[in-house]
């Protein structure tokens, strides 16, 4: 295999990256144009879409994956995909990237892991750390099928097509080779809904500096192609940013193995925990899952197996979460206390709970969160949400 000529260079530039020195830029929101859903696309060839100007491409077409790149979007972009996912990206709205401002948390060594990002401040949950476009989004047909000579020439030529400093960021990315950058450093990203071919690994090189903690005070979401990390808990300064890589509610050594997978054995305070303290973590996650299943079953069949519901447990499971600091997924949590107790006609609880909610779905999913609404109205106005007094009915009067 050829060495890819990028690593000759790599060793003269400068990895630390330039936090304080983002300029405001375009940020896509991608979605399937109207007149595009009609379009059957299992015929398509490299012809069918134009990409408008300054895009540039198709160029280097392998089958119907070429690349098409615009050093305008965003910080510069670049993508390896068919002509329809590249004019389904070419034409999003673009909204402006966002975050904290200059010198709220920087780059620095962390032992045994690289580099990682350090607060600079105390840093307040639900804010914005980072809203980003990918430098470079590749179609995931061609990353596991092509021949890796042809391969890498390609990601070669859509890396060299990016502007500084985005080539220079994206090339400072873990990895030895750019192939190996983006399976280190990827997000998976749909761009055009759940059509054929919409899956896509997006590379975002400035938060690739985030590690990977069991238990994170970040919670990254994608919106479309926007990248956003939110803090989850109040970061004190000098505390390293982490989100998590993989499913954070599994027990030890299932996230172990999984990280393994992703190349690396885990040091984070979770992984490092002695025998007992992983044994009780262990085993607040096997309550916490038959827990949720209890509820799950008992909420869905409403008033058949209300009975069975205790108005303690909506609490017993948010302090579970919160014992084993799970503050990056306790949303589904608040929602299900929050119905509990008005369930029970617990007013004051139902509301605290439902607020909760509404900012931790917001944190955790975006502005338009599918139980936002609903949350928002059992926080306003718990007696007139379907789940007011359900639990005490299905109780029968000793409840009431
Ligand atoms: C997305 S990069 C994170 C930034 C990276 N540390 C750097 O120097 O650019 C992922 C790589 O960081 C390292 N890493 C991230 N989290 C880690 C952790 N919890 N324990 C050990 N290594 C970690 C691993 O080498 C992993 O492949």
């Amino acid at each position: 295999m050829r060495t890819p000529s990028f690593i000759t260079g790599l060793s003269v530039l400068t990895c630390a990256a330039s936090f304080s020195k983002r300029r405001p830029s375009p940020l896509l929101n991608v979605k399937t144009p109207e007149h595009l859903d009609k379009f059957d696309d299992r015929h398509e060839t490299p012809q069918t879409y134009t990409v408008p100007p300054p895009w540039k491409g198709p160029e280097h077409c392998h089958v119907e994956f070429c690349i098409f790149s615009n050093p305008e979007s965003g910080e510069g972009m670049s993508l390896v995909t068919t002509s329809r996912s590249a004019f389904v990206v070419a034409t999003a709205e673009m909204p402006l990237s966002t975050g904290l401002e200059a010198g709220a948390f920087y780059e620095a060594d962390i032992p045994g892991k690289g580099s990682g990002l350090i607060a600079n401040r105390t840093i307040r949950k639900g804010e914005i750390i980072m809203e980003r476009p990918p430098a470079l989004l590749i179609q995931a047909v061609p990353h596991a099928d092509l021949e890796p000579e042809v391969r890498n020439e390609v990601y070669q030529v859509a890396v060299d097509r990016l502007p500084e400093p985005a080539r220079a960021r994206f090339l400072c990315q873990v990895g030895s080779t750019i192939y190996d950058k983006i399976e280190r450093n990827s997000f998976r990203i749909f761009v055009d809904g759940d059509r054929k071919h919409s899956a896509h690994l997006g590379v975002f090189p400035e938060v690739s500096k985030f590690n990977h903690d069991c238990r994170p005070n970040v919670h990254y979401r994608l919106n479309g192609l926007k990248h956003t990390t939110v803090a989850v808990r109040d970061i004190p300064a000098g505390d390293e940013l982490t989100i998590s890589y993989i499913y954070g509610r599994a027990p030890h050594s299932t996230r172990q193995s999984q990280l393994r997978e992703w190349g690396f054995a885990c040091s984070c305070q979770q992984c490092t925990l002695n025998t007992t303290e992983t044994g009780a973590s262990d085993n607040r996650i096997r309550q916490i899952k038959a827990l949720e299943t209890e509820i799950e079953r008992i909420i869905s069949t409403r008033g058949a197996a209300a009975a069975e519901l205790r108005p303690e447990m909506g609490g017993k499971l948010v302090e579970l979460y919160r014992a084993e600091r799970l503050d990056a997924y306790l949303a589904p949590a608040y929602t299900r206390a929050a119905l509990i107790y008005a369930m029970f006609g617990e007013e004051e609880r139902a509301r605290e709970y439902a607020a909760e909610a509404v900012a931790a779905l917001e944190r955790e999913t975006g502005p338009g969160a599918k139980d936002g609404e609903s949350m928002r109205r059992l926080a306003r106005e718990p007696r007139g949400h379907w789940a007011w007094g359900e639990g005490r009915l299905g109780r029968g009067t000793d409840a009431m």
